[in-house]
């Protein structure tokens, strides 16, 4: 099965373009707005459009209201709705049901026993994203370009499908598909020049670096 790259939190259409052009399977955008890259409507539905099926458009949102949500779903139409909250397994299968799409779940790893929801998050959640667990005082719960020990996966036995994230950059995310073994990554700090301003040459270096890394994993 091929590697998925997703580029997470881009913000303008120059960005999203270098993203698309660089070959992403997946454009994050993100609806948080004490987020550096939380996005309006209105510009959510401006990038959206520009996406043209090139890639899947994943709404990045926590623990987000159903009102939230319908304006979200007018706005961008997401493919897949990622969801980086405390929700709960009953809420994603609320979701799923309301807006038919399929849901990302995202399980925050700082230590094994965080491991521990992912059963009942596994029998309704369509894909699973691992990032690092937030420090208690951050602002936000994602995109705080800070890894954690990939090595926690190593033992995973996961029927659904998951990608990794968390300080993933050009230079480490091999190392952390070799160990994790996920079929997808996830990035957005690891290609920004600060935070929230993405950096077209970081991108096409991450997706060319994920890509060099799964050429070498199939031979
Ligand atoms: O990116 C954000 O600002 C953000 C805000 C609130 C919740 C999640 C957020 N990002 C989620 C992502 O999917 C990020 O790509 C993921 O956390 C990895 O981020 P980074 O460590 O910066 O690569």
């Amino acid at each position: 099965m091929s590697l998925l790259v997703k580029i997470c939190g881009l913000s303008t259409r120059e960005t999203l373009q270098a993203a698309l052009e660089a070959g992403a399977d997946m454009v994050g955008f993100v609806f948080f707005p004490p987020s550096p890259r939380h996005l309006s409507l209105e510009l959510g539905r401006d990038l959206g459009r520009q996406v043209k099926g090139r890639a899947l458009k994943v709404a990045l949102t926590v623990d987000a209201d159903d009102a939230t949500l319908d304006n979200i779903m007018d706005a961008l139409s997401p493919d897949i709705f990622q969801l980086h909250g405390k929700e709960s397994a009953a809420r994603l299968r609320d979701i799923k049901q309301r807006f038919g799409r399929p849901v990302m779940k995202v399980v925050p790893v700082e230590v094994a026993a965080d491991l521990a929801v992912l059963p009942g998050y596994a029998a309704v959640a369509d894909r699973i994203l691992f990032d690092a667990r937030a420090p208690k005082d951050a602002t936000r719960p994602g995109g705080l370009g800070t890894p954690f020990d990939w090595h926690l996966l190593g033992n995973l036995e996961l029927k659904l499908p998951y990608m990794v994230s968390g300080g993933l950059h050009a230079g480490n995310v091999a190392e952390a598909m070799r160990v994790t073994r996920a079929g997808g990554v996830d990035v957005s700090s690891g290609v920004e020049s600060a935070p929230g301003v993405k950096d077209p040459e970081m991108i096409k270096s991450f997706i060319r670096a994920a890509r060099a890394s799964q050429e070498l994993s199939v031979r």
